[in-house]
């Protein structure tokens, strides 16, 4: 099994990408269910959604080198467990985890063997219309994300990823991401 690894910009079409190949591959992927401290939302449901967790039992894991990857937004912590990537696989599905920069430097730091795929913009002044036609942030939001953006572009700029898929058409994209998956686990 392979793992793959999607990462890019808030915006950059990495959920649109990902959408577009569960639905024409319901079989062959998975998500990994990430654990978390927040509380869990409407509907959320424990060990599906996500594993809630209390902060004490997180610690622990971050002590015993749990987790390939974890980080902390808005004040509560998240994380993916190799445990969770494991579970991935066994169930056959390669893993794929959409991640953050930093996330993407931990499971390069823990010598996982994975496949690193970077999405990206045409710009960042497209980036920006797109965060704002998504409509789902506010302004200080959008704000912060081209920010973020900004350093996710530079680290990306260093070589870091096994490919990185331009996301202007997203039929274009698609295909490219498809192919370059294909590929790696050896389906074409
Ligand atoms: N090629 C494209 N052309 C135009 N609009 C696009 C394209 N790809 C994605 N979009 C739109 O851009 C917005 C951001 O895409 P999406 O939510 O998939 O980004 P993301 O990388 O998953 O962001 P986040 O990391 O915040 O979840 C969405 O409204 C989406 O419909």
């Amino acid at each position: 099994m392979v793992l793959l690894v999607l990462s890019g910009p808030s915006g950059a079409g990495k959920s649109t990408l990902l959408k577009k190949l569960f639905a024409e591959f319901p079989d062959k992927f998975g998500f990994s269910v990430s654990h978390t401290t927040r509380g869990p939302r409407g509907g959320e449901a424990d060990g599906k959604d996500y594993h809630f967790t209390t902060a004490q039992n997180f610690a622990d894991l971050v002590a015993s080198n749990s987790f390939l990857e974890h980080a902390t937004y808005a004040g509560n912590s998240y994380g993916t467990s190799l445990k969770a990537v494991e579970d991935v696989e066994k169930a056959g599905r390669h893993c794929i985890l959409d991640i953050e920069m930093e996330g993407v430097k931990q499971v390069k730091a823990s010598g996982r063997a994975a496949k690193f795929i970077f999405v990206r913009p045409p710009s960042l002044e497209i980036l920006e219309e797109r965060l704002r036609g998504r409509g789902s942030d506010k302004e200080e939001a959008i704000q912060k994300r081209l920010n973020q953006a900004k350093n996710e572009l530079d680290y990306a700029a260093g070589g870091v990823h096994d490919i990185t898929i331009i996301n202007d058409d997203i039929e274009k994209a698609y295909g490219e991401l498809k192919k370059y998956i294909l590929e790696v686990i050896g389906e074409q």
